[in-house]
């Protein structure tokens, strides 16, 4: 299946397409919302089925359905064999009602939250939202988009807490959780699952906890958990020091700067001195253009929440006395951050040296960091040629033949296993410098061995001196391709995109590589 190109390429190197798949980004939701609303998937579930079967099932007419079913295909959510229409590995885990991953819920919430979208530009002429609910809205009512709402939420917390516990593998938690805006409880659950010898009280508003308390007296955990109902923007009715871990789990996207320093300082002030505190979020560092469009769902949809950078969180927890970890990426739209009281507490996670060294390195602002086998690396025999010819820097002190030969570098990798690339852009001396400081964070997280190659001729200095002798030999890395590494081919090998440039004002990426030991 191909994917949307805006989904995971330049816009730049993609141009008009990458407007038109803009345009149309909703006939990709509108298929999966109207394919989760007839029940489609949960129909094949039982088996195959040909088109009139489908058509009747889901009273449909057999002519929408037959053209439905193709983009269903396209899409890899159906596949079909013969005469008969089956659910795909994606549709049959993730869009089967009552299944335990069940994602339904959620995607429907997203479909309910469209209409409001759609006023985005009153939102923006008026500086906030526009639509709220009834000020009488019928308890009946409240109650079923509060359900609606958690389970969305649930739906999510579900996939994400996977992710979270194995960080916490080798630091054995035990003692009481405290769930803070625990919505649905679904994070909490992965912890009491994991660990039998935790407690937990879950913080929310009176009308959130009747639901929640239903869904973790049906998870089993009824007698492990205390309901705490309270507003989590005024006093915290909850003992000082008392937590070993407490969570703010999408909640400090919920409001904006004044009252997420409040909530950051009752959390710390919660927990106890050997505790964590486990913020789990949409930054603005770990995947731009979500954290952006997140955002701007939080200002049509919500008084004052919005999404915070990974920056101001951290001098936040800095504030209230606390250590905290890099981001810690999760697989999919959200990162980690998690606090302590006590330094030596971080060292227990399970982060795993390379992992915090690519968030460190990320920091430094490159666009990706992408670790790759040092096997991908090519190196032939003509990369260096188009130094020698076609170059006027050939011959600088760190240009070849000054630059270590093809069959050094081929050599040099054998005694390497990892490394990483780094995607920047201009200007040049810019992104050497960068790739400068990134080695030396690699060097300073142990990998002693850690060597970069960087893109173009040397521009530490504006120039070099006459006598051809380097200023600066401390600093001054070889180039990949001066040291005979192909680099498109590298870079295609690691799923990253370059292509040769086509006019003087294109779009420039750089690479470079540092390999790590
Ligand atoms: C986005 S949901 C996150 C739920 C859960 N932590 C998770 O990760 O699935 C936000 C939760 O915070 C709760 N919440 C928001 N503002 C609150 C407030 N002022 N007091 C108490 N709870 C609040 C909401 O009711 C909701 O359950």
């Amino acid at each position: 299946m191909k994917i949307p190109p805006y989904l995971n390429r330049d816009p730049q190197e993609v141009g008009p397409q990458y407007l038109e798949d803009l345009a149309t980004g909703y006939w990709f939701s509108e298929v999966l919302f109207t394919a989760v609303e007839t029940g489609i998937f949960t129909l094949l579930d039982s088996g195959g089925k040909n088109i009139d079967e489908i058509a009747e099932a889901l009273n449909l007419s057999r002519r929408g359905v037959e053209r439905f079913l193709h983009a269903l295909c396209a899409l890899g959510l159906v596949i079909r064999d013969g005469s008969l229409y089956f659910n795909t590995k994606i549709s049959r885990k993730y869009l089967v009602k009552g299944k335990e991953d069940y994602l339904g819920d959620s995607i429907l919430w997203r479909k309910y939250l469209h209409s409001y979208w759609q006023d985005l530009k009153k939102c923006l002429r008026m500086g906030g939202r526009v639509n709220f609910a009834p000020a009488q809205e019928e308890p009946e009512r409240l109650r079923e988009r509060i359900r609606k709402y958690i389970r969305a939420m649930d739906c999510v917390a579900k996939t994400k807490v996977e992710e979270i516990i194995p960080l916490f593998e080798s630091c054995f938690v035990k003692g009481e959780i405290l769930d803070v805006g625990a919505g649905s409880g679904a994070i909490t659950a992965g912890f009491l699952e994991r660990y039998p010898l935790t407690r937990a009280v879950l913080m929310d508003l009176p009308e959130v906890l009747d639901y929640t308390r239903e869904l973790m007296r049906e998870r089993g955990f009824g007698e492990r958990v205390a309901y705490c109902p309270a507003n989590i923007l005024e006093a915290w009715p909850v003992g000082k020091e008392r937590f070993n871990l407490v969570i703010l789990s999408n909640i400090v996207h919920a409001y904006a700067e004044k009252e997420i320093q409040f909530v950051l300082e009752r959390a710390s002030e919660t927990l106890k001195p050997e505790g964590f505190l486990l913020i789990h979020d949409f930054f603005i560092e770990h995947y731009p253009e979500k954290a952006a469009l997140f955002d701007l769902n939080m200002f049509i949809n919500t008084y004052n929440g919005k999404v915070f950078s990974e920056k101001w969180v951290r001098e936040e927890l800095h504030r209230q006395s606390l250590y905290v970890t890099e981001l810690i990426p999760l697989g999919t739209d959200t990162a980690l951050m998690i606090a302590a009281k006590d330094k030596r507490n971080l060292e227990n996670l399970c982060l795993d040296a390379k992992s915090r060294l690519v968030a460190r390195i990320k920091a430094l602002g490159f666009r990706k960091v992408c670790p790759v086998p040092v096997e991908t690396i090519h190196v032939p025999d003509w990369a260096d040629v188009r130094c020698r010819f076609g170059c006027e820097q050939y011959g600088k002190p760190h240009c070849p033949p000054n630059s270590p030969s093809p069959q050094k570098t081929r050599k040099l990798l054998k005694d390497y296993t990892q490394a990483l690339l780094l995607e920047g852009e201009p200007p040049t001396r810019n992104f050497q410098y960068r790739v400068l400081q990134a080695e030396k964070e690699a060097f300073q997280a142990g990998y002693y061995k850690a060597f970069a190659y960087w893109a173009g001729p040397c521009s530490l200095c504006v120039s070099c001196p006459p006598e051809g002798k380097c200023r600066r030999t401390r600093e001054a890395r070889p180039s990949m391709e001066g040291a005979g590494i192909d680099v498109f081919e590298t870079i295609k090998r690691a799923g990253l995109s370059l292509r040769t440039l086509k006019d003087r004002d294109d779009f420039i990426k750089y690479f470079a590589l540092l390999l790590l030991e």
